[in-house]
């Protein structure tokens, strides 16, 4: 777990060996202490360096011990001794220092970093705090200003702005171990007094109190109703107010609120699920680690609209080769205007050049037979759909992997009229694209394990979490919106306001609620997908009872919206009202009000007050409970992955740790008991009925969520 060598007769090297981060788990720990003792204690020894190995200085504590009783030596006594020893102590910083692995850093009496290190205290995303003495020590190092910073953040920075803030004392472009051993040799007989941190003053903005209250407000707006940050904030302040014995004290008093927080236990869990998420298996026994990927080097993107355009951006700027094709000259030089607009603005923000000479429009499929991949990333039509693939086989050669960014549509359809069904598979992306980080892969029946790993590798490199699901309407994301959507509805039937409703849910910690995130994506899309599946328009029987299509209740107010040209952010008008067209600023519409008024009188509803909490079991509950179905079809293969889709693709809050862990986080029997109570209270409302899965897992006690997979038996696994 660390081994000792003794180099240049009197420099010992202590090397950490826990692959594949060098996590200090108990066994580690207790090797360093019994390292450390020996160092100080051998006459030979005159300095110390601890580095780590394979390139890796040390990735923090080990997070999976954090679920388990503590055991080992503890973080603090054992960095404390170690800054507080006789003999010079040089950290060599190669790949990461993150979390206790900085903290183990900062207590060395000098860090040397490679010119490609990263460092980080990103304690505050896993729900906790550095309580190994980071929120102490860093402040004295670096001034409160940017300790708060990196501290409330995470955020990880280069050894480069290490260096620059004062916490590295050299970056070095050779082996950082070797440049710490002579380093070493150089600092033997040098005072130490001044080179430990804990014993510095920390250096204080003049209005104290003022900076900690604009940094509160800030993490208070940014990350609503989430503890760690603050508690962040308290612990630095600490660091200013205090000496370090007293400090290190209030940073473990506070460490101990958010530790066994349901908090913590969520957001570590969406650390381990977003890991989980990319390993993906197919009942034939291929998977993950078995599957070859096809390298990519060219692509084609059919359609320069908004999601054309931010794959064509995602791909060009991972070093891809990107043809774009239109139908049109004008639609292919306003895409091409914006691709490149895009690029050059992304390319600024990161210091780098745009890879401009890395694409090519076209009106023209002919160009494409010698790419490696196509997506098509045309309007949302079957038919339109199925026409380009036919095309795409003609064209492309025989080997170009076929995907499609539909958003819901049948992806074996497609594969069938194509000579390739084993190349297609589904690439869904999520608007915009070169922004939004998750990437459903959409597995049909006859993709190939080598499709799918090529897909899912894919997503990876253009820095998308890929999530692998199988091929039903709406695969996950989408399959499970509807309840939630029509929960909200129904509530608005029922009583409640859009802005009551949304509050509800940002109040949970939704990115935006339900009626806010429909205006910024276009309610008229919905409307189309309810037409087109006959349940509102021409089509629609009129002996059909007004609230009720195809026996189950309906709510018709999404389509009254419609109807009066209402479409959301780009109309200006839609659940919200916006000062133009385009706007974001969304202000509560009184003709909303009237609307919701006139309809409930007219159907005889009479409004009730409807609380915070119904609002949140009945969309979450409904949410959660498709998502329980899903696993039981074998669409979704666990619910890790349903919670990734959520996390990355629907501004579920990262501390509720998505939907499927925060049913079991409420507690599944509560959730089934609430469920049988609203659907006993709205019987025509199927989704609201437990689902057999879950009904399951309370029968045998509730299980973590880690362990729900031994409980699906999957009759028809799509994956
Ligand atoms: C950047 C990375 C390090 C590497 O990224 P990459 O190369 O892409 O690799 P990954 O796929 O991410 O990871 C590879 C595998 O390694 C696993 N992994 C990574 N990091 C850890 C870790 N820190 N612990 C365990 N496992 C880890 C990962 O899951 C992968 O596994 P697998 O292959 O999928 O199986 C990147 O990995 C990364 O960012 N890692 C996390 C870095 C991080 O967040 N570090 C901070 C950790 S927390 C910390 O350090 C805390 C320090 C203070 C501790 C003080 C403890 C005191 C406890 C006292 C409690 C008192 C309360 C008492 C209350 C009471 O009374 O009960």
């Amino acid at each position: 777990m660390a081994r000792y060598e003794l180099v240049k007769r009197s420099v010992a090297l202590i090397t950490l060996t826990n692959p594949p981060v060098n996590a200090l788990s108990s066994a580690v720990r207790h090797a360093i202490a019994k390292s450390m003792d020996h160092a100080l204690n051998d006459p030979k020894v005159t300095a110390v360096v601890i580095c780590g190995e394979n390139g890796r200085f040390c990735g923090g504590a080990d997070i999976r011990e954090f679920a388990g009783p503590l055991r080992g030596p503890p973080l603090v006594p054992l960095l404390d001794a170690i800054e507080a020893g006789e003999k010079p102590v040089v950290a060599a910083i190669e790949g990461v220092a993150l979390g206790g692995g900085f903290e183990l850093a900062l207590v060395c009496h000098y860090r040397i970093a490679h010119f490609k290190a990263r460092l980080g205290l990103p304690e505050v995303t896993l729900g906790i705090l550095p309580a190994a003495g980071g929120t102490q020590r860093l402040p004295r190092l670096i001034g409160i200003p940017a300790a708060l910073e990196l501290i409330t953040t995470g955020r990880h920075i280069s050894a480069q702005e290490a260096l620059k803030l004062g916490i590295v004392d050299q970056v070095t472009e050779q082996n950082a171990c070797e440049v710490a051993v002579e380093f070493a040799l150089r600092a033997v007989a040098k005072p130490l007094s001044s080179r430990r941190v804990s014993m510095l003053t920390t250096p204080c903005p003049p209005d104290l109190d003022g900076l900690l209250e604009a940094v509160t407000m800030q993490v208070k707006k940014k990350a609503r109703g989430v503890m760690a940050p603050l508690a962040c904030i308290q612990a630095v302040r600490a660091a200013a107010t205090m000496p370090y014995s007293k400090g290190i004290k209030r940073e473990s008093e506070l460490m101990a609120t958010l530790f066994n927080s349901g908090q913590a236990r969520a957001l570590q869990y969406c650390f381990f699920a977003q890991r989980t998420a990319g390993k993906w298996t197919l009942p034939s026994g291929a998977q993950w680690n078995n599957s070859k990927p096809r390298e990519i080097r060219s692509a084609a993107i059919i359609g320069l609209g908004t999601m054309g355009r931010g794959i064509v951006v995602s791909l060009a700027r991972v070093g891809i080769s990107v043809i774009a094709v239109e139908s049109e000259k004008k639609l292919l030089e306003t895409g091409k205007q914006m691709v490149i607009g895009m690029l050059e603005r992304d390319a600024k923000r990161r210091g780098v050049s745009a890879s401009l000479n890395l694409l090519k429009f076209t009106l023209s499929l002919q160009d494409l037979k010698d790419v490696d991949l196509v997506i098509e990333a045309v309007f949302e039509d079957m038919a339109l759909k199925k026409r380009v693939f036919q095309e795409l086989s003609k064209v492309c050669r025989p080997a170009t992997l076929l995907c499609t960014n539909t958003s819901g549509l049948d992806v074996d359809a497609l594969a069938g009229v194509t000579d390739r069904p084993h190349l297609v598979v589904g690439m869904h992306f999520f608007s915009p694209a070169h922004v939004m980080k998750l990437l459903e892969v959409v597995c049909g029946p006859r993709s190939s394990s080598e499709t799918i790993a090529t897909a899912m590798i894919l997503g990876k490199r253009m820095g998308k979490v890929s999530v692998a699901v199988g091929n039903c309407p709406g695969f996950v994301g989408n399959r499970m919106l509807k309840p939630y959507l029509d929960q909200a509805t129904f509530l608005l039937e029922e009583g409640a306001t859009p802005e009551q409703i949304d509050k509800a849910l940002e109040d949970f910690g939704f990115a935006m609620g339900v009626f806010r995130m429909s205006d910024l994506a276009g309610l008229d899309v919905g409307w189309r997908v309810r037409k087109e599946s006959g349940l509102t328009g021409p089509d629609v029987d009129p002996k059909n009872p007004p609230r009720r299509r195809q026996g189950r209740r309906y709510c018709p107010i999404p389509d009254m919206v419609c109807e009066q040209g209402r479409f959301g952010q780009k109309t200006g008008r839609g659940w919200y009202m916006y000062d133009k067209p385009g706007g974001t600023n969304a202000k509560p519409d009184p003709l909303i009000q009237n609307l919701l008024e006139m309809y409930r009188s007219r159907y005889g509803i009479q409004p009730r007050n409807i609380s915070d909490q119904e609002i949140i079991e009945r969309c979450l509950f409904a949410l959660a409970n498709e998502g329980f179905r899903i696993l039981e079809d074998g669409i979704a293969a666990r619910p890790e992955d349903i919670d990734v889709i959520y996390l990355f693709g629907y501004g579920f809050p990262r501390h509720g740790g998505g939907p499927m862990f925060y049913a079991s986080m409420v507690g599944l029997e509560r959730v089934l008991e609430r469920l049988e109570h609203y659907h006993q209270a709205h019987p025509d409302v199927p989704h609201l009925e437990p689902s057999p899965l879950l009904k399951k897992l309370v029968a045998c006690g509730s299980p973590p969520v880690q362990k729900w997979r031994e409980h699906i038996k999957t009759m028809h696994s799509h994956l």
